[in-house]
């Protein structure tokens, strides 16, 4: 080299060019970057983990290279370079792939531009007239696609409560192909049992693959590959980057065959992950254990907070969970998203407007608090009538706790929930929710599992 540095050493046997075999048309497939780093490649405690990245580039970059380039220079005319075009692969999204393997225990992790990118590429594998078990609580966004699968793409979902074992068993069949769980779900945080639902799929079909959103937990609180789980998939734009500064998808396998055909539709598709995206979600989750578990902390203090005066709050780690015991077998903790009922709507509409330190927006996992209500933000999209058959109550407030300080966010809720007329003042100052549910029975809408 001219600057006297030594000569960049040669790409690794690990980087050496692979082709993906998965082949929906029966052609060569352009080149794939070589499978993420091993699942037992995990060797330190998360913490550890999680900020450690193994090798760099030639002049050793503590940060990992931004590759902000679409096409790379081959060796020869028969190509022979390590990457040819970003779309097929990209050294700054190659090493975050390897990374998210490593902290997800799996065999290969692949990064997209949302969630809902994610969701789009695994229902991909679908082909018309499968069938597409999943449940009664969803993302509005998830909910959306699988009705557009099911109007445009030939594919048969079926909704049920997926916290019951039975009604999940009722109706899986041979020609179910894929069974799609959320756990805690979002809104209503119920928790469905991953090993009994993936025993029962791989029953009724052992070619059926079960995909799990993680999103609610990140894979430092939960790992459903190692719960049963054939497919995990969570939306980056969450815990994982935790700033809301960039949107991203991740999905992650221990199956070769299966995430091959991920590739196989990313590639064609075009969804991966741009290199400055890459980064900057290589970047949030270096910090996640100290991000999520604050956040976490402070989402059960507010928890506690709101259940001693009154209101009836779904969080997981609270032992009045109705699955608190199921959640714990699963989880390493609650995560820090919860929610609670007023029984008015208006009120929680000014409960929402109240708050100062809570910002009203959708999304969650970020390091600010926001606050939302669900049936007319994130899960405006799934209509009335249906909301109202899969008893979502339209009052339910969505708490997105950050890493604040605990009592500024008490603080500020209590002066919302007072302005807001949510609850009863006593001559000591303190307070409990009212009985506002029975003023407005029409908005109160039972949920069986509470
Ligand atoms: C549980 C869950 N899964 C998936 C998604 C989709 O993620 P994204 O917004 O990154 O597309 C969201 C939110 O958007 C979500 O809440
Ligand atoms: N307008 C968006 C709403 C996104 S909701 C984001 C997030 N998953 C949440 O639960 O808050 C849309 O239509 O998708």
């Amino acid at each position: 080299m001219s600057d006297g540095r030594p000569d960049p050493p040669k790409p690794s046997q690990s980087l050496s060019r692979a082709f993906a075999k998965f082949d929906l048309d029966g052609h060569d497939l352009p080149p794939s970057p070589a499978p993420s780093s091993p699942r037992n490649g995990k060797r330190y405690a998360i913490a550890t983990e999680l900020v450690y990245t193994e090798g760099s580039d030639q002049y050793g970059a503590s940060s990992t290279p931004i590759y902000q380039t679409a096409t790379f220079k081959q060796t020869s005319g028969s190509g022979g370079g390590e990457y040819d075009y970003t779309r097929s692969g990209n050294p700054t999204r190659t090493h975050l792939e390897r990374h998210l393997a490593k902290i997800m225990n799996a065999e290969r992790a692949l990064v997209v531009s949302s969630g809902m990118g994610a969701l789009d590429v695994i229902t991909r594998l679908l082909k018309p007239g499968d069938e597409v078990v999943t449940g009664d609580d969803l993302y509005g966004g998830t909910n959306r696609l699988l009705k557009f699968l099911s109007t445009h793409g030939g594919i048969i979902v079926h909704h049920v409560d997926t916290t019951n074992a039975d009604k999940v068993r009722g109706v899986l069949g041979t020609k179910t192909a894929m069974v799609l769980l959320e756990t805690p779900t979002n809104p209503l945080i119920k928790i469905v049992d991953i090993p009994t639902i993936a025993r029962a799929t791989h029953e009724a079909n052992p070619a059926a693959v079960v995909a799990v959103d993680n999103t609610m937990l990140s894979p430092l609180l939960q790992n459903p590959l190692d719960l049963g789980a054939d497919i995990v998939y969570e939306s980056g734009t969450k815990y994982l980057s935790g700033h809301h500064d960039l949107m991203a998808g991740v999905i992650a396998v221990n199956k070769a065959s299966i995430g091959e055909g991920l590739f196989f539709v990313i590639n064609s598709t075009g969804c991966g992950l741009s290199p400055f995206d890459s980064w900057l979600l290589m970047r949030g989750v270096k910090t996640l254990k100290v991000r999520l578990e604050q956040q976490q902390s402070n989402a059960q203090r507010i928890a506690e907070f709101l259940e001693s005066h009154g209101f009836k709050v779904r969080y997981p780690g609270l032992p009045s969970h109705p699955q608190y015991q199921l959640h714990n077998s699963m989880a390493r903790g609650a995560g820090a998203v919860l929610s609670f009922e007023t029984g008015d709507t208006n009120v929680s509409e000014r409960i929402v407007e109240a708050a100062r330190l809570w910002a009203i927006s959708v999304s969650f996992g970020c390091v600010n608090s926001l606050i939302s209500m669900p049936c007319r933000m994130s899960h405006a999209s799934i209509d009335a009538k249906t909301r109202q058959e899969r008893a979502m109550p339209e009052d339910i407030i969505r708490l997105c706790v950050g890493i604040e300080d605990a009592d500024d966010l008490i603080d500020d809720l209590s002066r919302a929930l007072v302005q807001a007329g949510a609850v009863n003042l006593t001559t000591e100052g303190s307070f409990s929710a009212k009985d506002l549910g029975e003023a407005s029975p029409k908005e109160t809408v039972s949920n069986d599992i509470y």
